[in-house]
């Protein structure tokens, strides 16, 4: 290795693949998996499912922070990453990020489905590159359309247990995709809201740049109303239960006195105490989508076994 290339070490490779948020993502896909059959997915397709959806989401993260390195060096937030520190080669990044995706796609297509490594690889272009590349430096709608990306592993967990089988029950697994759709927004304009300084220095039409602050509240709060409406959806599809229902309301109504608090807001921290909430919510709310799908069955009554006298 030439004294040019620098000794890249295992946690800055981790950091490039924004772990946190990669997290969460693979969470509503195993979400998705779960929530396509009843009972327990099979262990093969959920593994292998989870697998080539996490090194596709974390594939896209790097290819992210790789074309985004001339803006992430520029915002305060973003400056410490391992390519803008110098800490990862942009060629090292590359070669990471492909063997990542091509890793994803083998895992997918010989051990669970093509459908899935389609959608999978659909989501990665989406967000690495229709994102990244053209919608992030384009228009103030970036994230919302951009959010299809971040918002499909729901379905990609959906179509890894079912394949596109007679089971394929698409319109439920796109509710859930509706639900981070919508979500999306309040998440992250709350956190653009603290950072439009960086946002503008980086020259990033994020909404709060382009449309000011106040604008942005209002978008944050049509989107919530919005968010609690759609929640309900999954209860009133029948999918989920009223112990769903249940935290989805409660959950909905706190991110509603957030967004509603914003409007006129105690200090500047206070948008960023609306965008920590929204992580909390999303993982809440699925974490109720979960333990409704096996509780519901639980709660159902027996079924009444009929007494036939004997002759
Ligand atoms: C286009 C869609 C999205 C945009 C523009 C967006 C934007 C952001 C930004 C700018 C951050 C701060 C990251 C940092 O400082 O490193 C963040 C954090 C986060 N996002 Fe999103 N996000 C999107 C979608 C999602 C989705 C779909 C999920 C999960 C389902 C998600 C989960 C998270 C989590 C968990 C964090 C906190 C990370 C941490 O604490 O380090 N985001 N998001
Ligand atoms: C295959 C698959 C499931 C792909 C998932 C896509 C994915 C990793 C979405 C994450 C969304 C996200 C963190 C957007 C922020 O990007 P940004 O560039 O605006 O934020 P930054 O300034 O923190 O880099």
């Amino acid at each position: 290795m030439s004294a040019a290339m620098p000794k890249a070490t295992a946690k800055q490779y981790w950091d490039l693949t924004k772990p946190r948020v990669v997290a969460l993502i693979v969470f509503t896909a195993l979400v998705g998996m779960f929530l396509a059959v009843p009972g327990l997915p099979p262990l093969r397709e959920s593994v292998l499912g989870f697998l080539g959806i996490w090194l596709a989401a974390s594939s896209a993260a790097a290819i992210n922070q790789l074309l985004d390195s001339r803006i992430d060096a520029k915002m305060a937030r973003t400056s410490w990453r391992p390519i803008v520190a110098g800490q990862i080669t942009p060629t090292q990044a590359l070669v990471f990020a492909l063997i990542l995706a091509a890793l994803s796609m083998v895992i997918l297509v010989v051990w669970v489905n093509t459908i899935t490594a389609i959608l999978t690889f659909a989501s990665l272009i989406g967000y690495a590159v229709i994102y990244t590349v053209y919608l992030k430096r384009a228009t103030p709608q970036n994230i919302v359309i951009g959010g299809i990306a971040g918002a499909a592993p729901p379905l990609l967990g959906w179509a890894a247990i079912t394949g596109m089988t007679g089971e394929w029950d698409w319109p439920h697994a796109l509710l859930l995709v509706l639900i981070i759709f919508v979500w999306t927004p309040p998440h992250f304009w709350a956190l653009a809201i603290f950072r439009r300084a960086d946002y503008a220095r980086a020259m990033v039409p994020m909404l709060p740049v382009t449309h000011g602050v106040e604008y942005t509240r209002w978008q944050i709060l049509f989107y919530t109303v919005l968010l609690v409406v759609v929640t309900i959806l999954p209860w009133a599809a029948g999918m989920s239960g009223l112990f769903y229902l249940g935290g989805a309301l409660v959950l909905g109504v706190v991110f509603l006195g957030y967004a509603w608090r914003l409007m006129n807001p105690p200090d500047e921290m206070y948008a960023m105490k609306v965008f920590n909430y929204s992580i909390v919510y999303l993982m809440a709310l699925f974490a109720f989508l979960l333990l409704d799908h096996w509780l519901m069955p639980l709660l159902q009554p027996a079924p009444v076994m009929e007494f036939r006298p004997q002759p």
